[in-house]
């Protein structure tokens, strides 16, 4: 399996970018107002019909897939449609990695305020959320350690409700490799440092991988 990676470099193609971002931070505003809307129905109705001209509009300049990876204008990897860092995905947070080498070996570590789109149990965070968050901040750990790869699989201990609405932060470093298996830890805990989310995931690199797989710097 390889990676598109296409390279864009010129003005134009960066500046684009950054109106697709704005746009995907409104649709992120605009998808918490609905979830949280006390309008009533007819309003509601109205507003679902102005919304369906809009959607019609971008629908009629649709791209074949999203965005794939690409080498920004910095260097650095960039995966603009990604789930959880895609600054062109609504359905991202959006998380921002940070390096921490001070927690080990890939260390990395990402505020993270989660939002009542997220809900599970009422008032708190989807476990599956919570996961989804730990799968690919432990992925980016293996990758920052030169060991990118795939989660073969990923285990998790859910040790308090996950609250939405307050910073919290997410932390993850490699744990130990044997071949081409890499295991990484991970938490999410609140501002005290309690912790609310143990995870542990094994990451598997493919014997066939694109070369820059150290990724020295990635976002979203
Ligand atoms: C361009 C540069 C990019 C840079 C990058 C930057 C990215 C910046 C960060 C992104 C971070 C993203 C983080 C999200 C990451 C996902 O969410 S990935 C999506 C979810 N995962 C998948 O879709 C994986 C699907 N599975 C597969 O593709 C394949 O099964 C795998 C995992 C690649 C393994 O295939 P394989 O290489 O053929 O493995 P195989 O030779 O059978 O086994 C190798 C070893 O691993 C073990 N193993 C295999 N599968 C498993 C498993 N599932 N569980 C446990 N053990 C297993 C085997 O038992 C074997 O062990 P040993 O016998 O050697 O002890």
């Amino acid at each position: 399996m390889t990676f598109d990676l296409a390279f864009t470099e010129d003005a134009d193609a960066e500046s684009r970018l950054e109106a697709l971002a704005a746009l995907t931070r409104q649709t992120r505003e605009l998808m918490d107002a609905v979830a949280l809307t006390a309008a009533p129905e007819g309003e509601l109705a109205e507003i679902a019909g102005e919304l369906a001209v809009l959607t019609e509009r971008l629908r009629a300049v649709s791209r074949q897939s999203t965005h794939p990876f690409h080498i920004g204008s910095d260097g650095t990897l960039r995966h603009v449609g990604n789930a959880v860092i895609g600054s062109g995905n609504p359905f991202a947070l959006p998380l921002v990695i940070e390096p921490d080498p001070s927690t080990g070996e890939g260390g990395v570590r990402a505020d993270v305020t989660f939002r009542p789109i997220h809900e599970g149990p009422p008032g708190s965070v989807h476990g599956g959320v919570s996961a989804l968050i730990m799968d690919h901040l432990l992925g980016h750990a293996a990758a920052l350690a030169g060991r990118g790869g795939f989660t073969g699989t990923l285990t998790l201990r859910y040790v308090r409700r996950v609250p939405y609405g307050e910073p919290l932060a997410a932390t993850a470093a490699v744990a130990r490799t044997e071949g081409r298996k890499t295991w990484v830890e991970g938490r999410i805990a609140d501002q005290a440092g309690t912790v609310l989310v143990e995870a542990t995931g094994l990451f598997i690199t493919p014997t066939q991988w694109p070369p820059m797989r150290d990724a020295p710097s990635v976002a979203g």
